[in-house]
């Protein structure tokens, strides 16, 4: 488990992370969403005590990172896949990593087999795809078999085969009772990866809840009308107070803040033909938009008195 406790961190004045608190449970996936700039990288280097918080905590196992006793053990991590050194073969970069951590050489074989590069281990770095070299910095993060895992933006660069195997690694990882932390800025990734999503904008705590639940809560009041009496129905929909969009092109309308047994019982009541009537579903990227359009703008939180 990460409880992560007011985490503030300034740079030269501004803060990156402000405020922020939420919790990683173990056995789930979570998705740690923000738009470029949301302060997730950061959030992640301060929990990996790579860098020092300004104020706050993150804790792993209710231990800071430092205090951690044979931390590959405890937390595996894949932060920047351009930091690997070319020259070297996957298995030699492997094999430094495991000595480096106190593991067992055979380590590096077992998870080159399970990020299916066992073929490429002999091969120099350089010559990896960038695909490739995500399935090494995510077999390094599995080298000391942890229980958590810290992984930021593992799915950049895949190929859609590459992202079905990521979802498919880390839904088991989670099904073994691990803790799972993974960064996007992608929404449509974590709708089929993640069980909860902790969303961030301009450093701060958006949202931390179910991914079922906070698709649900979005997905109301976006429905999709069609009737060849449009501004007759624009007419009386605005009437009963609902906001109505005109779609540009053909006979369509989209009605804002109420659902379609809402919209089909209006036009009914005034006699307006209808040719479709849909339920708009939010997908996890509509509401993430939603949620995060105001902070993606700006990026920074002031310093001072809130
Ligand atoms: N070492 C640093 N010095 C100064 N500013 C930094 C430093 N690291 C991060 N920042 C700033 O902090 C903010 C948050 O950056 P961070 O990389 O954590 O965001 P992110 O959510 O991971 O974004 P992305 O998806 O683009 O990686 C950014 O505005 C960034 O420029």
């Amino acid at each position: 488990m990460i409880e992560v406790e007011e985490l503030t961190k300034e740079y030269r004045g501004r803060k990156a992370v402000d405020a922020l608190s939420f919790t990683v449970p173990a056995g789930q996936v979570t998705g740690f969403l923000g738009p470029n700039g949301a302060g997730k990288s950061t959030t992640m280097r301060l929990a990996l005590g790579l860098e020092r918080p300004t104020e706050g905590r993150a804790l792993v196992n209710g231990r800071r990172y430092r205090d951690l006793t044979e931390p590959m053990r405890e937390v595996g991590s894949l932060l920047d896949t351009e930091a690997v050194p070319p020259g070297m073969t996957g298995a030699a970069h492997l094999g430094w990593l495991a000595r480096a951590g106190g593991l067992p050489a055979r380590r590096t074989g077992e998870v080159l087999e399970a990020v299916g590069l066992a073929d490429a281990a002999r091969h120099r770095i350089a010559s990896y795809s960038l695909g490739m070299r995500q399935r090494l910095g995510i077999a390094g993060a599995l080298l000391g078999d942890p229980g958590t895992l810290v992984l930021d933006e593992p799915v950049n660069g895949l190929d859609p085969e590459g992202v079905r195997w990521i979802r498919t690694l880390l839904r088991g990882l989670a099904a073994e009772g691990r803790t799972v932390l993974v960064s996007s800025h992608l929404m449509s990734e974590m709708a089929d990866t993640a069980d909860r999503v902790v969303v961030i904008g301009a450093g701060r705590l958006i949202a931390e809840e179910r991914t079922d639940e906070l698709i649900r809560r979005g997905a109301t009041g976006r429905v999709g009308v069609s009737t060849p009496h449009r501004d007759l129905l624009a007419a009386v929909l605005d009437e009963a107070g609902l906001a109505v969009e005109r779609d540009a092109s053909g006979g369509g309308l989209t009605v804002l803040g109420a659902d379609a047994a809402r919209v089909g019982e209006i036009a009914a009541r005034h006699g307006v033909t209808l040719h479709a009537l849909v339920q708009q579903r939010a997908s996890l990227e509509d509401v993430f938009m939603e949620l995060t359009g105001d902070t993606a703008v700006h990026r920074f939180a002031p310093v001072g008195p809130r």
